[in-house]
């Protein structure tokens, strides 16, 4: 559904010292440098996935995004979307795809989201059967009612991404790129956001490319991610390889029962070479780090020992694996990809 290869794009940004002088000199003798945003990156995202596109700021994410809708051009490589090329701005293309950003608002301020909504009818010729119909599903679905008629400007955060959600699904698109759709909710409204994007993902069967700051998100929707850092694609494939391989520890949390000493146990654990990061701030909770293939053996042997009425074994959050993703990649970024595919030729279809 999405095919992407050996993408570029550079941005050529105008250089110039601080002060008047710098400024006249500008005038005359203009110096520039490239900023490479996204740096040769390939994958192919089947019909249906939903995708998880992770990485720090100025990572090249929504760069990416506004290549495959078409806003920008590549500077090098191919871009296939829906068997369309983004870059050409078919309508039958833009019928296909939404692009939802969270920090931008596609409403009008000053008018209810209805009024909005009846803009998108327009320009997407939508006619008035499907536009009841979608609109019917989609107010029920994100639970809108009254927050349709009342102006954008009135609205809370989160129900203002609900009327962003439903202008921008109106026409049944079946891609969605999705950058920080959750940002700043609530943790009670990023939770109706997710389980709208997975409704909505089932019923139209739409493939989606998502952005989140919110590991939340991506754990709740993604089967597969891709970490992008400086321009280049670190990581291609599951959340669950991806934690395997960036944190081979897991970490064990102990309730032990009253009675027993801190010194006790900080005894106990230092006689388990595999044992590290240990807290007994806590105490009588014991939290430490133990080798993900030792952890039955080393909690067996703790259980034998001490009174214990309760034991947890966690996985380290998404923030730390991401991290150590980042942290464990040599300085050019390497690409490590699971499911690499068969790369083909490129042609240069850019313009800056
Ligand atoms: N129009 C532009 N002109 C010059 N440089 C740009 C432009 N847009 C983005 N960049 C640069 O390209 C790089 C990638 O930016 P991009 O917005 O794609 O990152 P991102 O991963 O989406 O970050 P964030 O998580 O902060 O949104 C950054 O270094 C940014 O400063």
């Amino acid at each position: 559904m999405i095919h992407v290869e050996h993408l570029s794009k550079h941005y050529r940004v105008h250089e110039r010292e601080p002060g008047l002088l710098a400024s006249l000199r500008s005038l005359v003798s203009r110096s520039y440098r490239v900023v490479k945003a996204v740096d040769d990156i390939s994958f192919h995202i089947p019909a249906g996935q939903i995708v998880g596109f992770l990485g720090p700021n100025g990572a090249g994410k929504t760069t990416t995004m506004k290549v495959l809708t078409g806003l920008l051009h590549p500077t090098a490589g191919r871009v296939e979307v829906a068997g369309f090329k983004p870059q050409e701005h078919r309508n039958a293309f833009k019928r296909r795809i939404s692009l939802v950003m969270g920090q931008k608002s596609q409403l009008i301020w000053d008018v209810p989201a209805s009024d909005s909504f009846l803009v998108n009818k327009a320009i997407y010729e939508i006619d008035d059967e499907t536009y009841r119909k979608s609109l019917g599903e989609l107010a029920e679905l994100l639970e809108l009612g009254r927050v349709l008629h009342k102006p954008v400007r009135q609205l809370s955060l989160g129900e203002r991404m609900k009327c962003e959600l439903a202008a921008s699904l109106l026409h049944r698109p079946d891609i969605l790129f999705l950058d920080e759709p959750t940002i700043g909710l609530d943790v009670q409204m990023q939770e109706v956001v997710r389980r709208f994007i997975l409704e909505y993902n089932r019923s139209v069967g739409a493939t989606v490319l998502l952005t989140s700051h919110y590991m939340g998100d991506v754990t709740a929707l993604c089967e597969r991610v891709m970490v992008i850092g400086g321009g280049r694609l670190l990581y291609d494939g599951g959340i669950a390889e991806l934690v395997d391989r960036h944190s081979p520890r897991k970490r064990i949390k102990l309730q032990l029962a009253e009675g027993g000493s801190a010194e006790a146990i900080r005894a106990r654990l230092a006689r388990e070479p595999a044992v590290t990061n240990v807290m007994l701030d806590d105490y009588p909770v014991a939290l430490f780090e133990v080798p993900r293939e030792q952890v039955s053996a080393v909690s067996a042997k703790l259980l034998a020992d001490f009174p214990v009425l309760d034991l947890t074994i966690e996985d380290p959050s998404m923030e730390t694996v991401i991290g150590q993703a980042f942290a464990q990649t040599d300085g050019a970024g390497a690409l490590r990809k699971e499911n690499r595919q068969e790369e083909r030729e490129t042609s240069e279809v850019g313009r800056e």
